[in-house]
């Protein structure tokens, strides 16, 4: 059988089953004797397909299932119920082969031996994957450079930074050279230059190497910077499968506009006009939200209030997009 997708998943589900502990001593003994199960639907009959070189970004408020579905995905988890496969695989039977072509970095967890130079937990990953010497030096030339992290392969990881440490996280997930990539917040708590270089890492790896990347963030700067496509996860459903772009078309209906002016203007004919909301005064400058569709009647319009001296019209901020789509959702529910 011939797998044209990386991953593909239909109707993926994944049901946590707990018990709730009560509170306090006697609490604890009559959990002890009558175990009380809940069950949590995490994620829902997701269905998506993941072609081979793609960075796709799943995205989601807290708790929407993202870490879950990376976890089905990289076989941590069993599913409760629908198909996955991935690389032609069934991750969860975590067969040798599948291992050694995948990779999850978790922004929050180590995979490096704290008290020892990164190298010594390279040199594992060679022995773990099997890698010959030839591969493994050339692997690790090629990703120390791309990180610039030479100088810190021989230093106690623990004497590292954070940021240094997400770079060697990397690469030690990187260096048996999968062929694909799951990423859960690879940026969380690093600063901005820091952020920048993990981004533009990853960029070069899926570039260079054709790797697919599957990366969850709540920056959306880490999104728009290297995925084209993003799945939106929410209450365990897949609400969107699309290009950013269509995202920000369909999430946010209107364009914010800017316009200065070289005297001061009265924008009452403004607030009449159709598909103008949100206008704001601030001495010469106006801002306002316009509908889409009708982009260019406003300009227009507003070409007629005064002597324009500047004029500047942009998409909302994605961060803020998501923050509103997210809330709405949460309101519906
Ligand atoms: N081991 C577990 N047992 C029971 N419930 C769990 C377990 N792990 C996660 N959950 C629940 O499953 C749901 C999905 O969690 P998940 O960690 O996948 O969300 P997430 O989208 O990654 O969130 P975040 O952005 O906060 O990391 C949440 O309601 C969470 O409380």
């Amino acid at each position: 059988m011939t797998h044209t997708h990386a991953i593909s998943a239909h109707d993926l589900t994944k049901t946590y089953t707990f018990h709730q502990q009560r509170a306090g001593l006697g609490g604890a003994l009559k959990s002890l004797v009558r175990r009380k199960y809940e069950t949590r639907l995490a994620v829902d009959r997701v269905t998506f397909a993941i072609e081979p070189g793609e960075v796709v970004g799943l995205l989601g408020p807290n708790g929407a299932g993202k870490t879950t579905t990376l976890k089905m995905l990289s076989g941590l988890l069993y599913k409760t119920s629908g198909d996955l496969d991935v690389l032609g695989h069934t991750p969860s039977d975590r067969k040798h082969d599948y291992l050694r072509r995948i990779a999850l970095v978790m922004g929050q967890k180590t995979m490096l031996w704290w008290d020892v130079p990164a190298m010594e937990s390279l040199l594992l990953h060679k022995e773990m994957y099997g890698l010959s010497t030839v591969e493994f030096e050339r692997n690790v030339a090629e990703l120390a450079e791309l990180l610039d992290v030479q100088d810190l392969l021989n230093v106690q990881v623990r004497k590292t930074s954070l940021g240094e440490r997400m770079k060697l996280e990397l690469m030690a997930a990187l260096v048996h050279g999968p062929e694909i990539l799951f990423l859960d917040e690879p940026t969380i708590g690093l600063d901005v230059v820091a952020k920048a270089r993990v981004r533009s890492f990853l960029a070069d790896v899926n570039r260079l190497r054709g790797t697919t990347i599957l990366i969850t963030s709540h920056d959306m700067d880490d999104i728009e910077a290297l995925c084209s496509r993003v799945m939106i996860i929410d209450h365990g459903r897949l609400q969107f499968d699309g290009a950013l772009d269509d995202l920000v078309r369909t999430a946010q209906p209107r364009k914010l506009v800017r316009a200065t002016y070289a005297t001061p203007v009265d924008v009452g004919p403004l607030t009449a006009f159709e598909g103008v909301s949100a206008v704001e005064v601030d001495g010469l400058t106006v801002r306002l939200e316009a509908d889409r569709a009708r982009t260019g009647q406003i300009l227009e319009q507003l070409t007629r209030l005064g002597p324009l001296v500047d004029l500047d019209v942009a998409d909302a901020d994605v961060e803020e997009i998501m923050r509103d789509l997210f809330l709405r959702r949460g309101e519906a529910s």
